[in-house]
């Protein structure tokens, strides 16, 4: 009977909370004046319907959302959307916190891009900077080029014996590789081994299938996390034991860095062969970095997040990139045509000179939609948003584009990569591969609207190092194959589901191709 009772209480209890708690969200919240759907403002199963049950589509019914409301939406209880390119600049620079919830996604907070407050990031990316310098992907440049020979050679191999080869998995061994060796002393040869390749990419891919159900429950993953490994591990997909595998290499080169610092001996000679230095050899004696900056957990997120960064997208640009190049012979030969004004084996420097080529890099990177998710940001001041020329979708109920909108200090804000690369006043037909866009005067204007490696202080670290990769890559094969799309369409490159990164049709096996080789290749 008492237990009836509490039972009872309980219950009214939680209704009372519910029905306070809505009308709160409904009308005393500080953004319910924002437009948008009733259910979006009231409640997160809106996002997590579209998120974890269609899925990965909220980030297109967002998009819907502005036909119907505007250019400025409320898309959660706490968060707003802004479909206006014109406001980019004010929601991505300036001192800008990232916003905690989606953050939850990648499990990984010691890492600098999932660093939601906007000092403690300032800090950590600073002790990076050096690191990824032009300067240093200049003197570390030898890497690259010795994986492009490698990833040339396996081509060639199916070149020789008329075999497709599967561009997709080697271009993730090929930026696994880069990223690892670039980032570490140890190394890595994933592209020695095509098929594991595929594994590897794929158990990547499983990983990132994971993140809607890590922001919505992360409960979940935490208490796979506790239990024991033996009953964990057979639970856990493929993709995070490989990423456990990453976190014990990470840990035993930092291991290996802290005593040797310790004791005095520093001569990276005894513990590197490779006399490389590793990223944190310089983040470890960074004394503008406390202590509990320097520990071994936050240095293995660090790693985790920057080799998962610097593997997925450079991977599927190139992707993206010979798709549409394959796709488009036109394209194809004005670009074979600027590479021929350069050596065959000609650098980097040499390549990020020919406009053409830039112009195909900078048009893979627009439509791989970078990342994909909404990257909000919390402003530390009160935001005053009133559409620009470039809101191009106003609302067909209410006349709402007019209006100026308070946005109070603290809102979590996007603008996301799908809303800003579609924009039509700026990318007219915008699911075009069109390289000739970013061409002259009016290509360069439009570089600001290039949201690939965002802007602002959370912009890419790894540019330089995605530029190199790319620029040599898109030389070395283009110039050596011809190559022939094989059972590959354009939806197995399109933009289809949002995990973080686009993902293209569910079941798609990557862009797969035929190859042959070129008249004057130099194989
Ligand atoms: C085409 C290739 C690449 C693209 C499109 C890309 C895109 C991005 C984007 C959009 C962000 C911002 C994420 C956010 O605000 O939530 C980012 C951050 C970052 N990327 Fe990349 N990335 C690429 C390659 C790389 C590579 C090769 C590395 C090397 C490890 C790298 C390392 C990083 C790091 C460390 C951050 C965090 C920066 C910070 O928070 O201060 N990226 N990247």
């Amino acid at each position: 009977m008492a237990f009836l009772q509490v039972l009872t209480t309980s219950a009214a209890v939680a209704l009372l909370w519910v029905v306070a708690e809505s009308i709160r969200r409904l009308f005393f919240h500080s953004i319910s004046h924002i437009p948008g759907p009733r259910l979006a403002a009231l409640t997160w199963w809106y996002e997590f319907y579209y998120d974890v049950v269609l899925p990965g589509k909220y980030i297109f019914k967002i998009q819907d959302l502005h036909r119907e409301y505007g250019p400025i939406i409320r898309i959660t209880p706490d968060e707003i959307h802004i479909n206006d390119v014109g406001f980019l600049d004010t929601v991505y620079t300036g001192l800008r916190d990232k916003y905690e919830y989606p953050l939850r996604a990648l499990r990984v907070p010691g890492g600098v891009g999932a660093t939601a407050d906007a000092k403690l990031h300032k800090l950590r990316r600073e002790a990076l900077v050096p690191f990824f310098s032009k300067r240093n992907v200049l003197s570390l440049q030898h890497l690259v080029t010795e994986k492009v020979n490698q990833l040339s050679e396996i081509v060639a191999n199916h070149a020789k014996d008329a075999s497709q080869v599967n561009l997709s998995d080697l271009f993730f061994a090929f930026s696994n590789d880069v990223v690892t060796n670039f980032l570490f002393a140890h190394k890595t040869n994933g592209l020695e081994d095509e098929k594991q390749a595929g594994i590897s990419r794929n158990n990547s891919k499983q990983l990132l299938l994971g993140v809607h159900i890590n922001k919505h429950f992360p409960w979940i993953p935490d208490f796979l996390e506790a239990l024991p490994t033996s009953i964990s591990r057979p639970l856990m997909p493929p993709g995070l034991i490989d990423m456990f595998n990453l976190f014990d290499r990470v840990r035993g080169e930092i291991s290996g860095i802290m005593k040797a610092q310790s004791s005095g001996d520093d001569k990276k000679s005894d513990r590197n062969p490779n006399r490389k230095e590793a990223v944190y050899e310089s983040v470890l004696v960074n004394e503008t970095l406390p202590p509990q900056e320097r520990t071994l957990t936050r240095l293995e997120q660090e790693g985790a997040l920057l080799t998962l960064a610097g593997t997925e997208s450079p991977a599927l640009s190139l992707g993206i990139i010979f798709y549409h190049l394959l796709a488009n012979p036109a394209i194809l030969n004005r670009l074979r045509t600027e590479l021929e004004t350069v050596p065959v084996d000609a650098s980097w420097s040499q390549l990020e000179k020919l406009p053409y080529l830039m112009a195909v890099i900078e048009e893979g990177d627009r439509l791989s939609f970078g990342v994909t998710a909404r990257s909000g940001r919390r402003a530390h001041e009160e935001l005053n948003f009133t559409p620009s020329p470039y809101a191009t979708t106003p609302g067909t109920g209410t006349p709402n584009t007019e209006k100026s909108y308070k946005i109070p200090a603290r809102t979590p804000l996007s603008i996301s990569t799908l809303s800003a690369h579609t924009a039509p006043s700026v990318f007219p037909d915008p699911f075009t591969f069109d390289p000739e866009r970013w061409l002259g005067e009016a290509g360069r204007e439009r570089k600001r609207f290039q949201m690939a490696f965002t802007k602002g202080s959370r912009k890419c670290l790894g540019i330089e190092l995605a530029n190199a990769e790319l620029c040599l890559v898109i030389a070395a094969l283009v110039r050596s194959f011809e190559m022939t799309l094989y059972e590959t369409d354009a939806r197995d490159v399109a933009f289809e589901h949002d995990y973080q990164i686009a993902m293209p049709k569910m079941g798609s096996q990557g862009v797969r191709a035929t190859v042959k080789f070129r008249a004057q290749n130099s194989f």
